[in-house]
Order: C-alpha cells, then structure tokens, then sequence
C-alpha cells in the first residue's frame, strides 16, 4: 500500500510533538510572544515545529515544509530558545525503535533553530510538500481548551496523507461530543487521539501513547438521518469566523442544538469519529485567507471518513495555490449525503447579506 513510510513517521513525529506541547499545556508560564499580526506563538509551537521538521528532514530529505513558525524572534531571544531546547532534548518517546525511526536527535540550539526555519517553503502546485501545524489552535492551547498537531503530505496540489494529534479529546470514538469539549482541556491519563488518513485508504484513530503507536480502528462519519438533530461544531474565536452567520445557517436548517465550540482541527477529527456531524467556518474578513496548515490534515480525514469539505462556494480546498487557500473562502464540512443541503443554507444565508 502506497505512503505507509510517510504516515509512519507522521504518526510517530506528531504523537512525540505531543509529549512536548502537554508538558507546557501544564505550565503556568508558556514563553509566549505575540507575533506580526498580533497572532500568540508560544514555546510549546516552536519546540512542536523543530521536532517534527527534524523527523521529515531525516526520512524525506528531499521533501519541502510548509510550516506555521519560523524563528527570527527566537534568535534575539536567548532564554526562549533555552527553554525551548530543554523541552525538544526531553521530548522522546518510549520506544527505541520508534525514535530510531524518527531519526538522530538534534544537536544544537543552532540546528534546532535551522530546523524552525526549514518550515519556510511556498507551497505549490508541484512535488512533495509538508504542511505542518505544529499547535493548531494557540488561542485555546493558551485558554486551556482543545488543540492539535498537525501534519499533512501534500504531493502536486493533493492531500495523500494526514495525522491530527489531539491530547484533550477522548479516546473513545463513540463517545457523543460533550457541549463542553472545548472548555477546560485536559489531557489526564486516559485522553488524547491520533487521527490519520491515507488518500483512498481511508481514516483512523488510535489512542495517543509516550511509546509505539497503539492499535488503530477506522472511523466513519455518523449518517444524519435527519438534519435537524445534527450537531454543528465552529471555533471559539468569534474572530476566526462567523458565529452569527453560522448561527443563522444551522437556523435555516433547523438544527436546535446548540453549536459546541472548540478550537483547532479537534473540529475536523471530532465530526470524522461521528461525534459530531458538521463543522462550519464563515468568514468574517473580505481579506484573511486561510493558511493550508490549518486544513489540509482535516480534509483528508474527513473526507476518508465519509464527509465532503468544500469552501462557501461549494469549491474543494485547493491546497496548490502556495501557503494559502487563495481560492477559497471558509469551509464546510459534512457528510456527503447532507453536504449540498447544508451548502444551500450557506448560500442562502451568505446570498442575503
Ligand atoms: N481572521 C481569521 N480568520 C480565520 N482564521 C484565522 C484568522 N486569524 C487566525 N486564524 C487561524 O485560525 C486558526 C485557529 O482556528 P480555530 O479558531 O478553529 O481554532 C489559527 O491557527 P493557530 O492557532 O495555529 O495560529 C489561525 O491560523
Ligand atoms: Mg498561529
Ligand atoms: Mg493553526
Ligand atoms: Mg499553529
């Protein structure tokens, strides 16, 4: 089966980032910088960032990275790139093999910061590249609410593979999505998932381990018998997109339930697992364009789960228009089978603004 090697060692680099970011989602102090666009980085995203680069780096040297972070900031910053280098040279998982795999640790503050900075391809429409989230969802990893590492190959413009780790969700697929999931993470011992999927292989989920991967099951989106019982999931932060226009959406449809908010693509995995059914983002600005890290991983995932995702329009994510979804606007995801329905409400509403 084709891209076995890569969702390896993407399963693997991402389930080690974890030990990393779970151990500063307990830290009261959380190093964090706020960046250009006012946005927060904190050392939890860099350490993530450095340690998933280095394991792509040494598997598939000749691969390109398209990751969030970059570390200019750090290198006027001696006692941020300090703490970060203690949290990467601790981040090892249980597992000889495993690390081995990942490959040699890194040697350096210096290498590790090269490593930060080899996150700074365009994009395209061509070869093989990495989108990599190394904490998707800052704003809640920093409230104490949901956030996932994210990693995603895309080969000329396709997703092929993609890992979400998500330390403070369930481990138990089945489990209906609690109105609170987003709200008081934690990651006490018996939470946290790995989702994957593989181009035409479908999507998974296992339990997140300190050691070798543990046994995974598939998933599938739950069928929606009928719309108006349907959960919708949305971010927590108003300004990442439009609870008022998704608000009306799911009144056209008349979902009653109430939206269960949550940040980063815990949104995607959750509706994947079938926990919940639909995940809305409205745009709220003319001009943001959505960056492919905070998507192409999700997509993949709960498109191999039975859903469809397509932007406002009802246009697919075109991932091959460099380090943004310049094409597209917003996202819906759903079930194949109620997808056109839920992007008529989209359409109507967006229509009568
Ligand atoms: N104006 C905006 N509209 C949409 N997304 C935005 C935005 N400003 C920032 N974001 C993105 O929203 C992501 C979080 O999404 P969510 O709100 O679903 O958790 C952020 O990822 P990071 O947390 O990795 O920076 C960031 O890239
Ligand atoms: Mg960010
Ligand atoms: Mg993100
Ligand atoms: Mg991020």
């Amino acid at each position: 089966m084709p891209y076995q090697k890569e969702l390896k060692v993407a399963e693997l680099a991402v389930q080690r980032a974890t030990l990393l970011t779970k151990q500063v989602f307990h830290e009261k102090a959380k190093g964090t910088l706020s960046k250009d666009d006012k946005s927060p980085v904190t050392i939890g995203d860099f350490g993530a960032q450095a340690l998933i680069i280095q394991a792509i780096r040494h598997n598939f040297p000749q691969d390109e990275i398209v990751g969030e972070e970059e570390a200019s900031t750090l290198r006027q910053n001696k006692d941020l790139t300090k703490q970060i280098w203690s949290l990467v040279e601790g981040a090892r998982l249980d597992d000889a093999e495993a690390e081995s795999e990942l490959g040699g640790p890194l040697e350096s503050t210096e290498q590790m910061l090269q490593a930060i900075d080899a996150g700074n391809s365009g994009g395209g429409a061509k070869g093989r590249i990495w989108a990599l989230d190394p904490i998707d969802g800052t704003k809640g990893f920093l409230r104490g609410g949901q956030y996932a590492v994210c990693l995603a190959l895309i080969e000329d413009g396709d997703v092929k593979v993609g890992v979400l780790g998500c330390p403070n969700l369930p481990v138990d697929d089945s489990a209906p999505l609690a109105a609170d999931v987003g709200e008081h993470g934690t990651d006490e011992e018996g939470k946290g998932v790995l989702f994957a999927a593989v181009q035409g292989q479908g999507a998974t989920s296992r339990p997140l381990s300190r050691g070798s991967l543990k046994p995974s099951q598939s998933i599938n989106m739950k069928p929606v018998k009928d719309i108006t019982d349907a959960t919708f999931c949305e971010s927590v932060e108003a300004g990442h997109s439009s609870h008022a226009d998704q608000a009306a959406i799911a009144k056209k449809l008349g979902i009653t339930r109430t939206s269960v908010r949550m940040d980063s693509q815990a949104k995607y995995g959750s509706i994947a697992r079938g926990a919940g059914d639909l995940y809305l983002r409205l745009p709220v600005s003319k001009t943001y364009q959505e960056k492919i890290w905070d998507h192409a991983a999700g997509d993949l995932i709960v498109r191999e789960a039975g859903g469809q995702v397509t932007d406002a329009e009802g246009k697919r994510l075109d991932f091959s228009k460099g380090r943004t979804l310049a094409e597209n606007k917003g996202v819906v995801a759903a079930p194949k089978a109620v997808h056109e329905q839920v992007l008529t409400a989209v359409m109507e509403v967006l229509g009568s603004k």
